[in-house]
């Protein structure tokens, strides 16, 4: 159902009061088709009895706040618990869109998996089983002697990228408040700060510049663009790969959770429904259109959600 049809059918679920005014709104009406995981947890863990979860995230607007300047997008102290007693309870990884290093710097968890560039620089450390031969998985040493496999298909794509960002930076320096954020294998042109005005020219400036490059496409998020190779790769194929990879999610009877709240996590939440098991959870406060099961209202309820499963564990 397209989101016009969706909007039109929470309408039909709306009442009005005597004064004319909606007694039940749209959000109230979207949650009974993606209810609420909290509400739904004792249900969802019935479900999940014998099977082997591993827990996928998103970062921003997951398990941080969004805000206006993206280097401060910082994760509260007690998400951070949230997150690693999950960890310590079942395999996890984050997928996110930045670049891996700044994820690993937000978070600074030692025991979870980290994805960077929306799925296109995994490091795990053995790599995917289905993915041994590919050119684009390479062993490496971190300073400590951990050894690592690193999986990163767009690699080829890196000078380009590099001149990609600097021709971006010097066209759009005219533009207050824009920002070009260098993602590794990604970038993002964010314009949160940009006047209302100036957004449209900003949009025109980016599509302008990315016409002379035919193998790079452009997709939406929270007030940013983001530019990405055109590959087969994504969020979804990220979660695959590493449900591929052993000590992570090999197993046969792997139940995959999925927290996140863009539109890049969409391909992760049809790769779950693919899979045909497992629980793709969107992070929203107000109604849009998902290919999600379930969802959390905020980064403050996906803190609660992955307490109870640390603790749901803990009891079983
Ligand atoms: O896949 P994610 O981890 O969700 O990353 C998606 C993009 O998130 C960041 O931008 C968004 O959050 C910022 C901080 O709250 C906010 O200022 C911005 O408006 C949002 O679009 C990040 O900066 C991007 O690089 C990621 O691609």
């Amino acid at each position: 159902m397209g989101y016009v049809e969706e909007k039109e059918s929470l309408s039909k679920a709306i009442r009005y009061d005597d004064h004319g005014e909606p007694t039940v709104d749209f959000y109230t009406s979207w949650l009974t088709k993606h209810p609420s995981a909290l509400n739904a947890f004792g249900q969802m863990m019935s479900a999940a009895k014998g099977k082997d979860i591993v827990v996928f995230l998103d970062y921003d607007g997951t398990l941080s706040r969004i805000v206006q300047d993206p280097d401060k997008a910082f994760m509260t102290g007690k998400m951070r618990s949230a997150v690693d007693e999950v960890a310590c309870c079942f395999p996890t990884a984050i997928i996110s869109g930045r670049h891996r290093d700044k994820v690993y710097d937000f978070v600074k968890l030692d025991n979870i998996y980290y994805a960077g560039s929306h799925g296109m620089d995994i490091s795990t450390p053995s790599g995917s089983s289905k993915y041994s031969y590919y050119k684009h998985q390479s062993r490496s040493t971190d300073a400590k002697g951990n050894e690592y496999v690193n999986f990163r298909p767009a690699f080829e794509f890196l000078p380009t990228i590099a001149k990609i960002i600097k021709l971006l930076k010097e066209e759009t320096k005219g533009i207050k408040g824009a920002v070009v954020e260098d993602n590794k294998f990604c970038i993002s042109v964010h314009y949160r700060c940009v006047k209302e005005e100036e957004v449209d020219t900003l949009k025109g400036m980016v599509e302008t510049l990315m016409k002379n490059y035919k193998n790079f496409r452009i997709s939406g998020g929270k007030k940013v663009m983001e530019i990405r190779p055109k590959i087969d790769w994504n969020k979804g194929r990220a979660l695959q790969y590493l449900l591929d990879t052993p000590g992570f999610g090999s197993s046969t009877d792997v139940l995959p959770i999925y927290i996140g709240d863009d539109e890049t996590d969409e391909d992760a939440f049809e790769a779950i429904r693919r899979i045909g098991r497992g629980f793709p959870i969107v992070v929203s406060s107000t109604p849009k259109e998902t290919k999600a099961l379930y969802s959390l209202r905020d980064p403050t309820e996906v803190t609660s959600f992955l307490s109870c499963l640390a603790a749901w564990r803990k009891d079983t």
